[in-house]
């Protein structure tokens, strides 16, 4: 039979993990199991969680001076058979962490899927590879930028700066996720002036840009919405997933007609991941779930930038959308938010070569403008995969020379 073995962190005055192990085993499944009648004890066996694993941890210091006492620490793991649940997100995660995460000082960690399980998840439709070929693009980190600034603007603008991005060398163009369907630039026209505006750059250079357009509005027009845009040329979507719901991300990206890949933005996803005692661990949310729910490539804040992680907590995120698995494709891990130039050389060595480099303001707050920001990003890549010093390539390049004076790094 198949089931998922969840992983919590969890806290104790008196450390009494076992009794708290299994009265979440039992809580979230067959509840007041041993006061029953042995008949339907029997039934309920095989519905019952079980605890696999309880792992005693060192106390966390910081945690103790939060708390103004001592609190013993532990893992646990539980194993919850599924036969007590739907093979969906939704029914999962009320499963293993429902009424639970309301529950004092816990925190899942992890969730491993029996193999069988695994098949009810479809994973990226494009995935690393997939990306590559659209672009032909094979053996380097892939450059995005994103659109800043359009919010009031309208359809000119937003053409200019693309066309601009595209002419500095960047692969893809993605929204901001604060830009919604307005009258200024409407969803469906800002696909077809991108359309125009991209052919016509790749007409000139000879490199393909794709756009990401930001998909939102209310949740039961999103799929209608996403096949329209497909139908209009769109290159890809971009989505908010943690506004919506990881199943809603999974029923666009199962959708055969939607043939785009999916962009994922963390938008929101900090409130379920960032304390250090509740919630869910940011390489199970944005890694582990979101490409098992099928997003191509995902957004979150590197270890660097204006809102940094930690970076043993971002490279768990990247290795999650990339390691090798089984029947699901590998997403393009995207370390972002305040990337300029000079971050580049350690975004490569903590990513590697199948990563995307993104940045909004590195690109378009540029001394010289945004073609020359984008033209600074792809001067650093080739710089670091030439294995050239970045002192060397900026002699050599004024786009670089000029971000690097502007925000350092040399
Ligand atoms: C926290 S990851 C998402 C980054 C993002 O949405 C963004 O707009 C970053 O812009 P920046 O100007 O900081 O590159
Ligand atoms: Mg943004």
């Amino acid at each position: 039979m198949g089931q998922v073995i969840a992983t919590y962190q969890v806290y104790d005055r008196a450390g009494q993990f076992t009794k708290k192990a299994e009265g979440i085993a039992l809580g979230l499944t067959v509840g007041t199991w041993t006061d029953l009648p042995d008949l339907e004890k029997e039934q309920l066996k095989k519905h019952k969680g079980r605890v696999i694993e309880i792992r005693e941890l060192p106390e966390d210091e910081q945690v103790n001076q939060f708390f103004g006492e001592r609190r013993k620490k532990a893992e646990i793991k539980i194993a919850y058979p599924s036969a007590n649940f739907s093979v969906d997100f939704p029914a999962i995660l009320t499963t293993v962490f429902g009424k639970l995460s309301l529950d004092g000082e816990i925190k899942l960690l992890d969730l491993e899927f029996s193999p069988d399980l695994l098949e009810y998840f479809p994973g990226p439709k494009f995935g690393i590879e997939g990306i590559r070929k659209k672009l032909g693009v094979y053996d380097r980190p892939l450059l995005m930028s994103i659109f800043k600034s359009v919010l009031g603007r309208d359809l000119s603008y937003f053409a200019e700066q693309l066309r601009a991005q595209a002419l500095g060398g960047v692969d893809l163009v993605k929204d901001d996720e604060i830009l919604f369907d307005n009258p200024m630039t409407p969803f469906t026209s800002r696909i077809l002036v991108a359309k125009e505006v991209l052919q016509k750059t790749e007409e000139e250079t000879g490199e393909k840009t794709l756009y990401a357009v930001n998909l939102t509005g209310p949740t039961f027009e999103l799929l209608e919405k996403a096949k329209q845009a497909v139908e209009l040329g769109a290159d890809a979507i971009l989505f908010n997933v943690f506004a919506y719901g990881l199943d809603v991300l999974q029923a666009l990206a199962e959708d055969p007609e939607i043939s785009v890949p999916i962009l994922a933005h963390p938008a929101v996803s900090g409130a379920l991941t960032s304390s250090r005692l509740y919630g869910i661990h940011h390489a199970l949310l944005l890694g582990k779930f979101l490409r098992l729910a099928g997003a191509d490539l995902v957004l979150f804040p590197s270890p660097y930038g204006s809102v940094a992680l930690e970076k043993e907590t971002a490279l768990a995120i990247g290795k999650e959308l990339t390691r090798p698995q089984d029947g699901i494709k590998r997403a393009f891990p995207v370390p972002s938010a305040g990337i300029h130039p000079g971050l580049v050389p350690k975004l490569i060595e903590d990513f590697g070569v199948d990563s995307v480099i993104n940045a909004g303001g590195g690109i378009h707050g540029h001394p010289d403008g945004t073609i020359a920001g984008g033209k600074a990003f792809r001067q650093v890549i080739d710089s670091v995969l030439n294995r050239e010093s970045i002192e060397e390539t900026a002699a050599k390049h004024k786009e670089l020379d000029r971000a690097l004076a502007l925000w350092g790094g040399k």
